[in-house]
């Protein structure tokens, strides 16, 4: 499997505190993966130096076939390479509606000529409810966003980042504060995702985790503890001695 990122030797210090540590990570281009870790284990920081907010001390973030490097780019040159992040906290615009939030979100030429003379499309419409339908607000198009459920909210900014047509999703805690149904919804929502590229998940809450039949990576101390089913992670020695703090 030829990689869509590769992390490989990454360090970074805070004040002489090593966050990340010799930390090397691979993910597919069409692959589900989810990251655990007690806190404290450098899963922010690790989407920060995807994300191009931080930067590393040594090592290599290398993107895509023809492996460019992330580390020469700033934060909006990863974002147009197709590095999408969603943050905990949903960050939809309240006072429009899910339709006209999603299309704002839908990639286009950003040129201000371009949004100023911008008329909707017939495709970018279809398009529109196309994210609606994977999103699971295809009878929520006309309401105003601020009404939303949280988990609503949450599912609103995941599909107004798929408008981006992301290569690599990065999401922190979606489960966090939703309902077991808004949960097992999120759960088929971030599977089909990765269906069609890479999505990376930090997530605290294991039962979501298995959920999601993915491939699990546990962080601890800034490098990769153990790596595979969350079977295979969860009787783990070291894992289940991080996670009672022994
Ligand atoms: N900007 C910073 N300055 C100083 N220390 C930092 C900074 N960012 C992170 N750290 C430290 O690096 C370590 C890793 O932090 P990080 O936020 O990446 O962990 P995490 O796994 O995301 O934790 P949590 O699950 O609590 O969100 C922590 O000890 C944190 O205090």
């Amino acid at each position: 499997m030829t990689s869509l990122l590769e992390v490989s030797g990454v360090s970074v210090s805070f004040d002489g505190f090593n966050a990340i540590n010799n930390l090397s990570f691979e993910i597919g281009p069409a692959e589900l993966r989810a990251i655990i870790g007690p806190n404290g284990a450098g899963k922010t920081t690790f989407m920060d130096i995807v994300t191009g907010k931080t930067r590393p001390d040594e090592g290599h973030v290398l993107w895509g076939g023809m492996n460019k490097s992330l580390l020469k780019m700033n934060e909006s040159q990863i974002a147009r390479e197709g590095v999408g992040r969603k943050f905990q906290r949903p960050t939809v615009f309240e006072d429009q509606s899910v339709f006209d939030n999603l299309m704002m979100a839908l990639k286009k030429n950003r040129a201000p000529w371009s949004v100023l003379f911008y008329r909707q499309s017939a495709a970018d419409r279809a398009r529109v409810a196309e994210l609606a339908e994977e999103i699971g607000l295809s009878d929520q198009l006309h309401r105003k966003s601020g009404e939303l459920s949280h988990g609503q909210k949450q599912w609103l900014e995941i599909g107004m980042l798929l408008a981006q047509e992301p290569k690599l999703l990065l999401v922190d805690e979606p489960a966090a504060g939703m309902t077991l149904a808004e949960r097992e919804h999120t759960t088929d929502l971030l599977k089909e995702a990765a269906k069609t590229r890479a999505v990376v998940v930090v997530e605290h809450d294991m039962e979501f985790v298995r959920r999601l039949g993915c491939k699990v990576t546990v962080l601890h101390e800034g490098a990769v503890l153990a790596e595979g089913s969350i079977d295979h992670v969860t009787q783990n020695r070291q894992v289940i001695d991080v996670y009672l703090g022994r």
